[in-house]
């Protein structure tokens, strides 16, 4: 079962590279675990190909990621338009809006993927669903101020959410993201407009980004466990 989630998410990272790199790009590199295997992807191409990328990362993860792969560090303010931005998510809706932020690093996910042309994601079959909610029961991931959680966990009561407080996993007391800041894991159940919902929270003081990709995603890669590949294109009207 494990293995198969593995050889998914590979096939789905391998596919997005290959089909979005070419050589001189500027590149978004996202983070989790899919992503993995879309850097394995790169660096196997720069050294067969001689490919020339250079990346800006999402997180101190995918920091890691680009050096320890002998990969071109770049940032924003080197590189303020990025070409292709490759990148995991934790549910994708029929209209490839996204939930992100599972591993607690999307702000600079979301910062990477505004500037970027295009964004690619690489996800499993389990990531699939036709209504964000459907099948990611952890609640949306929510960046905010520390001082201000308290008052936003009851903001966010008020707009029909739990909204829960991640814990830190080996350290008592809350996870602080890459940027000093605490996540709320807020459910809202099945979220039938993810953009006004999106808006109204955007709003409330303190909250420093939302989980919440709407219309962002060009084409999304879904590995499935037969060893195929499934997508979903962005309508563009
Ligand atoms: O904060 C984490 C990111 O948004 C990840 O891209 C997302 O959680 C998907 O991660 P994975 O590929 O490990 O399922």
């Amino acid at each position: 079962m494990d293995n198969l989630i593995e050889i998914a998410k590979k096939k789905a990272g391998i596919a997005a590279v290959d089909e979005f790199v070419k050589d001189g790009m500027v590149l978004g590199i996202g983070s989790g675990s899919t992503v993995v295997y879309a850097v394995n992807r790169l660096i196997e191409r720069t050294k067969q190909e001689g490919l020339k990328v250079v990346c800006i990362p999402t997180s101190f993860q995918s920091t890691q990621l680009i050096v320890n792969g002998g990969l071109t560090l770049g940032d924003l303010s080197q590189f303020p338009k990025i070409d292709v931005d490759i990148d995991g998510a934790d549910e994708v809706d029929e209209n490839l809006n996204l939930i992100k932020g599972g591993g607690g690093c999307l702000l600079q996910e979301k910062i990477v993927a505004f500037n970027s042309e295009k964004l690619v994601i690489v996800a499993d079959y389990r990531k699939n669903s036709k209504i964000l909610g459907e099948k990611w029961k952890k609640g949306i991931p929510i960046e905010v101020i520390p001082l201000a959680y308290v008052p936003l966990m009851n903001q966010m009561e008020k707009l029909g959410g739990s909204p829960f407080l991640r814990l830190a996993e080996k350290k008592a007391g809350p996870l602080i993201t890459d940027n000093g800041n605490f996540i709320l894991d807020v459910d809202f159940g099945e979220i039938s407009d993810p953009k006004k919902l999106n808006q109204k929270i955007k709003m409330l003081s303190g909250v420093v980004e939302t989980g919440l990709f709407i219309g962002m995603a060009n084409k999304v890669y879904f590995g499935q466990q037969d060893g195929t590949l499934d997508q979903k294109i962005k309508k563009t009207i």
